[in-house]
């Protein structure tokens, strides 16, 4: 797991930057970012390719925050999207539009108009209406847009089944066998460049070998695009590769790049991946605070501010975090914890049986935060979305400030008649 968060003095710090001081100055639920880690790992997937044409295209699903979009764009990262909304934060953050490639399943004519008009390098096609779509799009505009199409290489990413997404029973992607046609008609629209091949086989993954064997697939299909006349430029393998959140063991980015760089064993052709979860996830915690106690004869409950809405997937996957007291005690209550929120649903929790001594103003320290955290919450119980604070070395920087019960508001209208 990250070192960029660790006991000093036993107190936790996010690098050397008190956790207990955070949340003193900007309360809590609290997301706390650090720097160095989110430079570190991308950077960790860009020198592994080594000699390779590559690019590392930032999934920006997993955390959209402006300052973690320009901390990237800074160091010359691409940006995967999924959304014109992530095309706008990728743009304000400072990104480079040629350096983003545009994932997803439904894309709005609107959205494929703006990508096109800043100039995006490539679209990921995922169904012959969105090749369609595209053509009639970019001809309406008299511009050429770059696809590649995601196909569906059939593999099993052997990880949770909601984000498993190489399969064929999933939505994503065209079947890799139909895809030589696909290509064919890509090729005779008068506005759209095939320039590449994509496939996203899931989340959260553990092993490599999953990754090869798509890689494989996706390498039997250029060559029989070769055969028909169709040369490519790059293949783009997604994202995916995983973390340690308890007791994983996932590949090194190195050994994972280098085994995809080895597969491939082509050194003109250009390999994209859109890391997320690897980049962002051990970069960030979410702070909370103990409200109440509340032992019963069947189960201990440590009521916390932070709730399913602040971070939904132990609720939605069942995925376990760990959670760390900032200040570790031995004069409060120790029993096994549910650590529940406010949130009126029973799925309201951010673990469980967890063994802590604990007091109620205690803080703790959800781990692993960083990806699908901030990104996936809510405002559900009508509860402002909590702020997100960036460090590094001993410096801080608030780089969202929570919500007001103004901005819950939103431009809501009353009906005046
Ligand atoms: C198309 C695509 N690319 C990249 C990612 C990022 O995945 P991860 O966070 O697992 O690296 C996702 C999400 O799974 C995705 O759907
Ligand atoms: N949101 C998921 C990952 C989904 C990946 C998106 N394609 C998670 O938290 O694990």
């Amino acid at each position: 797991m990250s070192t960029a968060f660790g006991y000093q003095n036993n107190r936790l710090h996010a690098e050397n930057v008190s956790l207990s001081e955070l949340a003193k100055t900007y309360g809590t639920p609290l997301y706390v970012y650090s720097r160095s880690e989110f430079e570190q790992r991308w950077k960790a997937f860009d020198d592994a390719f080594g000699s390779q044409p590559h690019l590392v295209c930032y999934a920006v699903k997993t955390n959209s925050n402006l300052a973690v979009l320009n901390v990237l764009a800074r160091m010359g990262s691409g940006f995967d999207i999924v959304s014109q909304g992530e095309l706008e934060r990728v743009l304000r953050a400072g990104g480079d539009p040629d350096k983003v490639v545009f994932s997803g399943v439904a894309k709005q004519s609107s959205e494929i108009r703006r990508a096109l008009e800043v100039g995006i390098r490539c679209f990921n096609i995922e169904s012959h209406a969105e090749l369609d779509r595209i053509q009639k799009v970019a001809q309406e505009m008299d511009k050429i847009a770059n696809i590649s199409i995601r196909v569906n290489p059939d593999v099993d990413a052997q990880t949770h089944p909601y984000i498993s997404t190489g399969l064929k029973d999933n939505k994503f992607g065209v079947d890799i066998l139909k895809a030589p046609e696909l290509y064919e008609d890509a090729c005779a629209c008068s506005h759209v460049n095939p320039i590449g091949i994509d496939c996203h086989i899931g989340s959260q993954l553990t092993q490599i070998t999953p990754f090869v064997d798509a890689l494989k697939r996706v390498l039997a299909l250029k060559d029989t695009l070769a055969e028909l006349g169709i040369d490519l430029h790059h293949v783009d393998l997604g994202g995916g590769l995983g973390i340690q959140y308890t007791d994983e063991t996932p590949p090194e980015i190195s050994d994972y790049i280098q085994a995809l760089v080895k597969e491939l064993n082509d050194p003109s052709i250009e390999i994209i991946v859109e890391p997320g979860r690897a980049i962002a996830g051990n970069a960030g915690i979410l702070l909370t605070e103990v409200e109440y106690l509340k032992p019963t004869d069947h189960k201990n409950f440590a009521i916390i501010d932070a709730a399913m809405n602040d971070l939904i997937r132990p609720a939605l996957y069942q995925a376990y975090q760990e959670i760390i007291p900032v200040e570790p005690r031995e004069d409060g209550l120790d029993a096994e914890w549910d650590l529940v929120g406010p949130v009126c649903e029973t799925g309201d929790f951010l673990g469980k049986n967890r063994r802590m001594n604990l007091k109620a103003g205690d803080l703790l320290a959800v781990r692993s935060a960083g990806a699908y955290g901030f990104t996936m919450s809510s405002n559900y119980n009508t509860r402002p979305r909590a702020a997100e604070v960036m460090v590094q070395g001993d410096q801080s920087w608030l780089i969202r400030p929570r919500e007001t019960y103004e901005d819950l508001m939103g431009s809501e209208l009353l009906i005046k008649d």
